[in-house]
C-alpha cells in the first residue's frame, strides 16, 4: 500500500514527516527510514517524524535521524509537527504534545511556531565551551572566523571525541554580533554533518550564552545558515525555566512512496 508523505523545513532543517494516526509505520526498520531520509536514494531530509495519537493530548512526536534511529528531541521537527498537526486539522493555534523528553505546549501565530522546551536545570562550564541537555546533548564553542570554520571535520572529530565518544553530542559554533543576536552553526550528530539549523541547538547556544555572561538578554536571536530563529527564557536559581523557541515552520511538498 502507497505511503502518504509530507516534507516540511524549520530554518533549513528539514523532515520528512508522517500522519501516523493509524500505527502502520514499521518503526524498527533503521535501514527503511535512513534511505527515505537519503538524499541521493530516497526523499532526503535530516530526520523522519511520526505524528501519533495520544490518549491525553493532541498528539505524539516520533523522531528518527537521518540515520535511521530514533533519537532524542528535535525543535525544529517539533515546531514542524505542529504545523503539520495544524494542516491535518488535529489542533486550531495552540496545543499540548508529547515527544521523547516529555510534554511540549505550542503555539501558533501566522508563520511562526512557538515552542516551549523543556526546563534546563544543569549547565557545565568547561574552558573552551559549555555541555548542556536542551532535549538533545550539545556542546557549545565560541569561534573566531566562523564562516570559514570546516562544521563536518571539526564538529565530527568534537561528536566521536573524548567525553562523548559513541553516544555523542551535537556540536554548535558560535559567534557573536551584540548583546541579543549570535550566529550559529551545527554538526548534528545522528545527520553526521552541518545542518542548516538546530532548534535544540540554538535553544543551547541563548541559555550558554547568558550562562557564561555573554549576553544579560532573555530573548536571543540567532541566526543559523538557514534563517533566523528566536529564544527567550526566564533564569533560575539554577538553571532556566519557561523556555520557548520560536520561528517558521513551512509546509514543502506531499508526495507517496
Ligand atoms: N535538528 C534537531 C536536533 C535533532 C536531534 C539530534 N540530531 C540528536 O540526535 O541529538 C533540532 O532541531 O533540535
Amino acid at each position: 500500500m502507497k505511503q502518504t508523505f509530507y516534507k516540511y523545513q524549520g530554518t533549513g532543517n528539514d523532515f520528512v514527516m508522517i500522519d501516523n494516526r493509524l500505527l502502520t509505520f514499521d518503526k524498527n526498520d533503521t535501514k527503511y527510514v535512513r534511505t527515505l531520509c537519503n538524499r541521493r536514494f530516497g526523499i532526503g531530509a535530516d530526520g523522519l517524524i511520526l505524528l501519533e495519537p495520544h490518549n491525553e493530548y493532541d498528539f505524539k512526536m516520533v523522531y528518527f535521524n537521518a540515520d535511521g534511529n530514533e533519537s532524542s528531541m528535535c525543535g525544529n521537527g517539533g515546531r514542524c509537527i505542529v504545523a503539520f498537526a495544524k494542516f491535518l486539522g488535529i489542533i486550531e493555534n495552540a496545543t499540548t504534545f508529547e515527544a521523547i523528553d516529555g510534554l511540549h505546549r505550542a503555539k501558533i501565530e501566522s508563520h511562526s511556531v512557538q515552542l516551549q522546551m523543556q526546563d534546563v536545570p544543569r549547565l557545565e562550564q568547561f574552558e573552551s565551551h559549555v555541555f548542556l541537555n536542551t532535549g538533545s546533548p550539545h556542546h557549545v564553542q565560541l569561534q573566531e572566523n566562523l564562516a570559514e570554520l570546516q562544521v563536518k571535520e571539526t564538529g565530527s572529530r568534537i561528536r566521536y571525541g573524548a567525553p562523548y565518544h559513541e553516544s555523542g553530542s551535537n556540536v554548535n559554533f558560535v559567534s557573536k554580533i551584540s548583546d541579543a543576536i549570535f550566529s550559529v552553526r551545527t554538526y548534528e550528530r545522528g545527520v553526521e554533518d552541518e545542518t542548516l539549523s538546530c532548534g535544540t541547538g540554538v535553544t543551547a547556544v541563548a541559555l550558554a550564552m547568558n550562562f557564561i555572561g555573554e549576553t544579560t538578554r532573555n530573548h536571543i536571536t540567532l541566526n543559523t545558515q538557514g534563517g533566523t530563529l528566536e529564544v527567550a527564557f526566564k533564569n533560575k536559581d539554577e538553571g532556566y525555566t519557561d523556555i520557548w523557541l520560536i520561528g517558521p515552520a513551512v509546509q514543502v511538498f506531499k508526495g507517496e512512496f
